[in-house]
């Protein structure tokens, strides 16, 4: 079983990622996992913060030379912000006198769509301010760290890849039989500013972008996972927590302003046909296969062989410049919400982050039927599950 676990603040020292039952052998270095943060950090329509903070990577444990251990893994993801927040998000007791200044007045004009209304009141705080430094997307640095231990696993135990792709931003939507993005198509994502792999869609969603920050106003969209290479039978049909679907589609809305998920063409399918909403099965060029993929990679909770393709649709950023209507929590007076600076849209960096939690959930479920305490036995344990299929099945 992996397991995972997050810490730390949006304006903290530092956040830190645990990923416990890492298998040992798993190559992976401070370079590659800051590399996955500074995709995280891109995307058309981030806020003024992306340009000046930097995430600075330490592996604390679980890994050696460039290799994991068998212990958890830690890694600190230092915010080099920090000197700023020291006082007023200081762990330790601070002299009041020195709790002066904008950074350290009490936040009382809750954004709606945020946390902060329902996690004032559920947690007795009379300030905002720890309620949105924990349900701060910041976060999400934390798991995208995480998430790259996990894809340097399933790449190297098993031949996986992943990759994140934009495929809507407001009403603006890649067409229907826009081609999906190959395995290797990261680094060209990574060059596109909204990470779409349509070009022509990916200038009008720039220009959707453009035009909605000028009218003060935020933009949500869709992401989509694509993961490669899965072999049968991950997951299971036997109990609804054991299903692959539930496990991913739990995953997707466990990212912050993620409102809904969709496996394969999920939502699509429910208004077509039986005929035209299932995926035919044949033998060609020796083996078995769909004749296409509309289930995204899933039948019965379990992969299939084919791509698995998992989206995540998310609503528009709740710090609206053009500041919404709300009331002041210490007046009880109608006022307008917090605004001081906020993403206009932040869809790029939710597929970066969609795609760590995919290779989470997926190396969770691998490790769960392949079994193994190093990177060659889980290898091992998957060529002989792969050689006792019957040949004409495979
Ligand atoms: C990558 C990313 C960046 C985000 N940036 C912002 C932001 O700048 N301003 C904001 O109000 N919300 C932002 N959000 C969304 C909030 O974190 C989220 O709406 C909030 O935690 C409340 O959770 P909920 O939307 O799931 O109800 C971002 C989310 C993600 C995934
Ligand atoms: C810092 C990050 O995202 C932040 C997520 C976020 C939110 O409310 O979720 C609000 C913004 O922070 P602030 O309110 O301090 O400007 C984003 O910048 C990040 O992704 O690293």
């Amino acid at each position: 079983m992996l397991r995972w676990l997050t810490a730390g603040e949006s304006h903290g020292p530092a956040l830190v990622g645990t990923l416990e039952g890492l298998p040992s052998g798993v190559e992976v270095t401070t370079a590659e996992i800051q590399g996955a943060l500074a995709r995280r950090r891109l995307g058309y329509g981030r806020g003024a913060r992306m340009k000046f903070e930097q995430d600075a990577v330490t592996i604390l444990g679980g890994v050696r030379h460039g290799v994991s251990q068998g212990g958890p893994v830690a890694i600190m993801v230092g915010n080099t912000e920090w000197p700023k927040w020291e006082t007023v998000m200081n762990a330790d007791p601070v002299d009041p006198e020195e709790l002066t200044g904008a950074r350290a007045a009490a936040l009382t004009r809750p954004r709606p769509g945020h946390a902060d209304l329902v996690g004032m009141t559920k947690y007795a705080f009379d300030d905002a301010r720890p309620v949105l430094e924990r349900a701060s997307a910041r976060e999400t640095a934390a798991r995208v760290a995480l998430g790259q231990v996990a894809e340097n696993f399933l790449e190297q135990a098993a031949g996986i890849r992943l990759v994140a792709h934009t495929v809507q931003v407001g009403p603006v939507t890649i067409p229907d039989d826009a081609p999906l993005p190959p395995a290797d198509a990261t680094p060209a994502l990574d060059e596109d500013p909204i990470r779409c792999f349509h070009a022509e869609t990916a200038a009008e969603m720039i220009a959707e972008i453009d035009e909605c920050q000028k009218a003060g106003d935020t933009l949500g969209g869709v992401v989509e996972v694509v993961a490669y290479g899965l072999p049968v039978g991950l997951g299971s049909h036997v109990h609804w927590d054991r299903r692959l679907d539930a496990r991913l589609a739990a995953a997707m809305m466990g990212i912050q302003a993620i409102k809904g998920v969709e496996i394969g063409d999920g939502l699509r399918t429910a208004a077509r046909r039986g005929s035209q909403a299932h995926d035919e099965i044949e033998y060609r060029d020796g083996g078995v296969t769909r004749r296409t993929n509309r289930a995204g990679g899933l039948e019965g909770g379990m992969t299939n062989g084919e791509p698995l393709r998992v989206r995540a649709a998310m609503k528009p950023i709740s710090t609206v410049p053009r500041a919404l209507d709300t009331i002041d929590t210490e007046t009880g007076e109608a006022a307008k919400a917090i605004h001081q600076r906020s993403d206009v849209c932040a869809v790029a960096p939710a597929a970066v982050v969609a795609q760590a939690m995919v290779a989470l959930t997926v190396a969770d479920a691998l490790l769960e039927k392949f079994g193994g305490d190093s990177v060659e036995e889980v290898r091992r344990n998957i060529e002989s599950y792969r050689a006792s299929v019957p040949e004409h099945l495979r």
